[in-house]
């Protein structure tokens, strides 16, 4: 057996990280940002010399075909050695396993391979702190160079020349790159100097994970240009991580990430970051900068580790200690949160005992007393009923508000869990779940003479109605003014739904969804309950026009369907169309007639 070794397309190589790795062009900006920053970063630590001032200057060159940028640090420079072995060796860094290599952002040794998206050449000319002579390296995209001595006399240090490459000219604009200078470095911690007519420096800005409240929130407004509804201070110590988190002034979708705007040892990563606060937190936005956390090679991103995990915990909990403050606080602050992210703290409130506990009387829930916070449904209902849908809250909403009883929609997401919950904390308050038919039970009966008069009545509704899968009876309920109400089961109305889909999809999906429901045995689960104190009721039970009659029973059905907001079936909307057709034309009959 012989042994052979892998090859590597040096080429292909150059070509899949230079220019699939990035999301953007722009990144070589960073990229030579970055490197320069870890140049004087290492010849601090290795001179140790409180004089020495790090400086990173930037400029641009016209030329004659294409712009060049030129980048220049007083950093620690390569020796010739060091050039072989860590600019012409793919993967190859310096920083990884160098002393204090936790300081250093750059650890790949492939960020200088992304200078090849905009350039055919990458001219390295350095001379290191420990060298008296400089060198010059010059990269092809095809994996060869050419390395030169220099004769005249170079500073200790590093400047990088990149001519654009055809197509690229616009990433070379001196506004254009004094912009993404900016954007990636505005914080770092040397000066960072840009070169036109003038030399200015880009970042001479506090950092914003460094200002109090009061200045991070005038940063969102000047800035950010948003009046953020107040701004957290974030910290960990596992991740070195410290920041603002800013509460947004306007509510989000439960499941929505926001991005967050991420800087790792002061150069920004990425201002769309997501994972990095927990996924309740949809409600805050937030400015990191990150020092212990690993980045991914494209640096946009950080791994998704258990590290990162136990970061995003303490994150949270900075932001819960904030609420849990403001109760005593600024319980005005804290209405005004919930007002606008009540539904973020009811998730939070699921899970968290001690928040649950903080803030459930401010939380408000529908209720068919209005939409009231907790703490008013416990000063003065002793019972509280719940249902578990919107559509069940929907059917007994107006006979419940009739009776004055207080019924929770607990249909929305958390609520139930929320109402469920309120045994723990105060034991006196009864919950319980009611349903429509539970209520309609709770109607009182006919006597037996009334029942007999309405017999026929209710014998004619229950053939009307049979087609529909529907059952007629006749109860005295609250208030008067509701001729009928129409009840039914979940499964009823899964039917009903998928029915009526059917109806409106395509061919094929309209047969998937007939094979769903062909098993599903429609039972008459769904009632409609007449009002026997309902004027219209009483009229329609005595008339003598049959065809009145008929067609009066078939409206109230489809008009209690719309008030309970339920998709009517085709053949429903047919009975409202003959229905409003016959009274119409016989309004007019009657006009004739007169
Ligand atoms: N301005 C500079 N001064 C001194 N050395 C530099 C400079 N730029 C690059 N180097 C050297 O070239 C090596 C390769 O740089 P490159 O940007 O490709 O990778 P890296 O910075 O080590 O890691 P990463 O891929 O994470 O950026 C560096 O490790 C460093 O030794």
């Amino acid at each position: 057996m012989e042994n052979y070794h892998f090859k590597v397309n040096l080429k292909g190589m150059i070509d899949l990280l230079s220019n699939h790795l990035y999301s953007t062009p722009h990144v070589f900006v960073r990229e030579l940002i970055q490197n320069s920053v870890d140049a004087i970063t290492a010849r601090e630590k290795h001179l140790n010399d409180p004089k020495y001032k790090g400086q990173i200057d930037i400029e641009i060159h016209p030329g004659e075909d294409h712009p060049t940028l030129f980048i220049q640090d007083n950093g620690i420079g390569l020796t010739e050695d060091e050039v072989h072995q860590f600019l012409a060796q793919i993967g190859q860094t310096s920083k990884r396993n160098a002393d204090g290599g936790e300081d250093f952002i750059g650890r790949f040794g492939v960020g200088l391979l992304s200078c090849f998206i905009v350039s055919d050449e990458i001219v390295f000319v350095t001379r290191s702190i420990q060298s008296d002579y400089g060198i010059e390296w010059r990269g092809k995209p095809d994996g060869t160079y050419t390395l030169n001595k220099l004769k005249d006399r170079v500073e200790p240090g590093t400047r990088v020349y990149l001519k654009s490459k055809t197509g690229f000219d616009t990433y070379f604009e001196q506004k254009s790159v004094a912009k993404w200078v900016r954007h990636y470095g505005e914080y770092l911690p040397y000066p960072l100097y840009f070169h036109d007519q003038n030399r200015i420096q880009l970042n001479s800005r506090q950092a914003p994970w460094e200002m109090n409240t009061t200045e991070a929130l005038a940063y969102g407004k000047s800035v950010l240009q948003q009046d953020y509804l107040d701004a957290i201070a974030l910290e960990s110590a596992l991740g070195d991580v410290k920041g603002i988190a800013y509460l947004l002034p306007y509510p989000v979708q439960v499941n929505a990430r926001q991005k967050h705007r991420v800087y790792a040892k002061n150069m920004l990563l990425s201002d769309h970051m997501d994972k990095l606060l927990p996924e309740w937190a949809f409600f805050a936005t937030s400015i990191l900068n990150v020092n212990g956390l690993s980045l991914t090679v494209s640096r946009e991103s950080f791994h998704d580790d258990a590290r990162l995990e136990l970061v995003r915990t303490d994150l949270g909990n900075c932001i819960k200690n904030y609420l849990i403050q403001l109760v005593e606080a600024n319980p005005k602050r804290l209405q005004e949160i919930i007002q606008i992210h009540y539904k973020s703290i009811k998730a939070l409130a699921t899970t968290d005992d001690a928040l649950f506990q903080l803030f459930i009387n401010w939380l408000p829930f529908e209720t068919t007393l209005g939409r009231i916070t907790m703490s008013e449904v416990r000063k003065n209902h002793t019972k509280v009923y719940y249902t578990t849908s919107v559509d069940e809250f929907r059917q007994i909403n107006k006979i419940a508000r009739a009776q004055g009883i207080c019924v929770i929609n607990g249909g929305y997401v958390h609520d139930s869990d929320l109402i469920e919950k309120m045994q723990w904390i105060d034991p006196t308050l009864i919950t319980e779940k009611i349903s429509p038919t539970m209520i309609t039970q709770k109607f009182n009966d006919l006597v037996p003479s009334e029942r007999q008069t309405t017999y026929t009545f209710i014998k004619l509704a229950n053939e009307i109605l049979q087609p529909y899968f529907c059952k007629a009876v006749i109860k005295k309920f609250e208030p008067h003014h509701l001729p009928v109400l129409y009840t039914t089961s979940e499964e009823a109305l899964y039917l009903r739904t998928t029915t009526q889909t059917a109806e409106e999809v395509s061919p094929l999906f309209s047969s998937i969804m007939q094979k769903i429901t062909e098993n599903q045995v429609h039972t008459e689960t769904a009632q409609l309950c007449f009002n026997y104190h309902n004027p219209i009721v009483q009229k329609l039970i005595n008339t003598t026009d049959n065809q009145l009659q008929k067609s009066t029973i078939e409206m109230l059905y489809v008009q209690a369907l719309l008030l309970g907001h339920y998709p009517l079936k085709q053949e429903e909307m047919n009975l409202l169309n003959e229905g409003l057709t016959q009274l119409v034309d016989r309004g007019l009959n009657q006009e004739e007639n007169k």
